[in-house]
């Protein structure tokens, strides 16, 4: 038989996926184990890197069982993953030295504050595109190399090697041969300046942190290295490496410049492609490398929302309001309108455009008359409205007026709110036949590096839509409906100043 399947790799926060994908873009086979995250002190949030790896190398094995393939029908590997979190482990070992700190960790956030108060804001995010927080990996690595005992002075003397989880699941899949990341990766560490291609000195010396602990940042689509003899029947090729984000962008063919997609999960995730121009936005947005291939370098504008599906699993388990997320869709079809409801789920503060970690959740507009399924509507609503509000400032800051926009995430099963975006956005929202863009992304770059796909335009073709909502055009009533949201948002913030 000859070399059938693609494997992508998705390595994300609370569990790791792999799946067969074929030369349709159709997935054969999928097997998936959760993550144990650990959360030792209010705000922190690591997990055991060591487990990352053996649950990963299980899976595959199981995989090739469950696709009844060996590795020789494998033409290549592509690995995917939650980004920004940071491990930190010993080239000779091959053992972390502590925990992997996880993107939504807030243990450095004394480290941020002392570099806002030294007024780098502007100098970071000319750069690396990036804002000061302890949602990115070079504050991490400093505070790993603070606080681990011995850690400075191995890391000084080589012993030490760095890598968001991409770079440590090739490493370890390579048997130590490749310490590489991607630029879409590098480009959410802080470090990396996204204009030079290039591991920032001045960067690195503010944070103190030597620069033999970093990965060679290599392109996001070629063929890496190979798969450590131990591992598989045969050595298999490791061909793409991409953030998750990035991935679901590429996922969804998304490979023209002002095509956007988001991703509704816990949070959100907007990416707009902004071509080879990183568009540095004055919005609060981020600019980030879309990925790399062929040596040609893409940008994206991103934006999020912390509080999306989130907010659907607060009415299931805290108001035990639904018994299954899936029932909002019905419970909010029973009402034409929240009747004037807004419900702002700013739990753990607000995202892109406002970045006030400080506000907290609100609810307006109640009635006598307000019963659960206006509830239900009012918090289904306010993912859109979040949504419309990080791509205001995207269009705005892109100067590109969206045509449409492309979904993925648990919540996107929910045509009712998927209407609801359409109408508000005034243009058509399209649903994939597979939600699993981010796998697909990694897959399709893994495979234009061997030759399994021959071009973007072959990919572009293998899309499938499962539903396509488009507007309904009465926009001076969502106009009005969106006046509201930024009055009770505006509302929220007053109450927290
Ligand atoms: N039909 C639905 N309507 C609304 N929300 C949903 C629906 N199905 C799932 N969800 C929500 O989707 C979220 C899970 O999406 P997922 O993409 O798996 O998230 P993540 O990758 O961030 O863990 C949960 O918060 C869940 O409540
Ligand atoms: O693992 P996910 O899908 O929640 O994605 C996490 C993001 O990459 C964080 O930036």
């Amino acid at each position: 038989m000859s070399e059938q399947f693609i494997i992508s790799l998705d390595q994300g926060t609370t569990s790791t996926r792999a799946m067969l994908v074929d030369k349709q873009g159709e997935i054969k086979a999928i097997v998936k184990e959760e993550l144990q995250l650990q959360f030792p002190k209010p705000g922190w949030v690591e997990v055991d890197a060591e487990q990352i790896w053996q649950s990963t190398y299980q899976l595959l094995t199981k995989l090739l069982a469950a696709g009844e393939v060996t590795a020789s029908h494998i033409a290549a590997l592509g690995i995917t993953n939650q980004r920004e979190t940071t491990v930190i482990w010993d080239k000779v070992t091959g053992k972390p030295i502590y925990n992997a700190i996880v993107w939504q960790s807030r243990q450095t956030e004394a480290i941020c504050e002392q570099l806002r108060q030294d007024r780098y804001d502007t100098i970071i995010h000319q750069k690396t595109g990036l804002l000061i927080d302890p949602y990115f990996s070079g504050t991490k690595i400093k505070w790993l190399l603070d606080h681990v005992a011995g850690a400075r002075q191995k890391a000084l003397s080589g012993q030490l090697l760095f890598g968001t989880i991409d770079t440590w699941l090739i490493w370890n899949l390579t048997g130590g041969a490749c310490h590489m990341t991607d630029v879409s990766n590098a480009s959410r560490t802080m470090l990396f300046n996204i204009h030079d291609r290039c591991w920032d000195e001045e960067l690195l010396d503010l944070l103190q942190i030597p620069h033999q602990l970093l990965p060679e940042v290599r392109s996001s689509s070629e063929v890496y290295g190979k798969t450590a003899a131990k591992l598989f029947d045969s050595a298999i090729s490791i061909a793409s490496m991409a953030g998750d984000q990035q991935a679901a962008l590429f996922g969804q063919q998304a490979f023209s410049k002002g095509d956007t997609k988001n991703t509704y999960g816990t949070g959100c995730f907007m990416l707009m492609n902004t071509g080879t121009e990183a568009v540095m936005s004055n919005n609060g947005l981020l600019t980030t490398i879309a990925w790399e291939i062929d040596g040609k370098m893409e940008y994206a504008l991103e934006g999020s929302v912390f509080v999306a599906g989130a907010a659907i699993s607060w009415l299931q388990e805290s108001l035990q309001f639904i018994e299954t997320a899936g029932e909002t869709e019905a419970l909010a079809s029973q009402v034409t309108s929240s009747e004037g409801a807004y419900v702002v789920p700013a739990f753990v503060g607000l995202g892109t455009p406002y970045w006030r970690s400080d506000v907290r959740g609100a609810i307006f507009g109640l009635t006598r008359n307000t019963n659960r399924a206006h509830f239900v509507r009012a918090v289904l609503e306010s993912l859109a409205y979040q949504s419309k509000d990080v791509l205001q400032v995207m269009e705005l800051d892109a100067q590109i007026k969206l045509q449409s926009l492309h979904v993925d995430g648990g919540v996107v099963a929910n045509n009712l709110l998927m209407q609801f975006q359409s109408d508000l956005l005034q243009v058509p929202v399209i649903r994939p036949a597979s939600n699993e863009s981010t796998a697909l992304g990694a897959a399709y770059l893994a495979g234009l590096a061997v030759g399994f796909w021959q071009s973007k335009q072959q990919i572009a073709e293998l899309q499938k839509v499962d539903r396509t909502f488009f507007p309904n055009h009465e926009t001076d009533h969502y106009e009005q409906l969106y006046a509201g949201w930024k009055k009770a948002v505006k509302a929220a913030i007053a109450f927290a100043d």
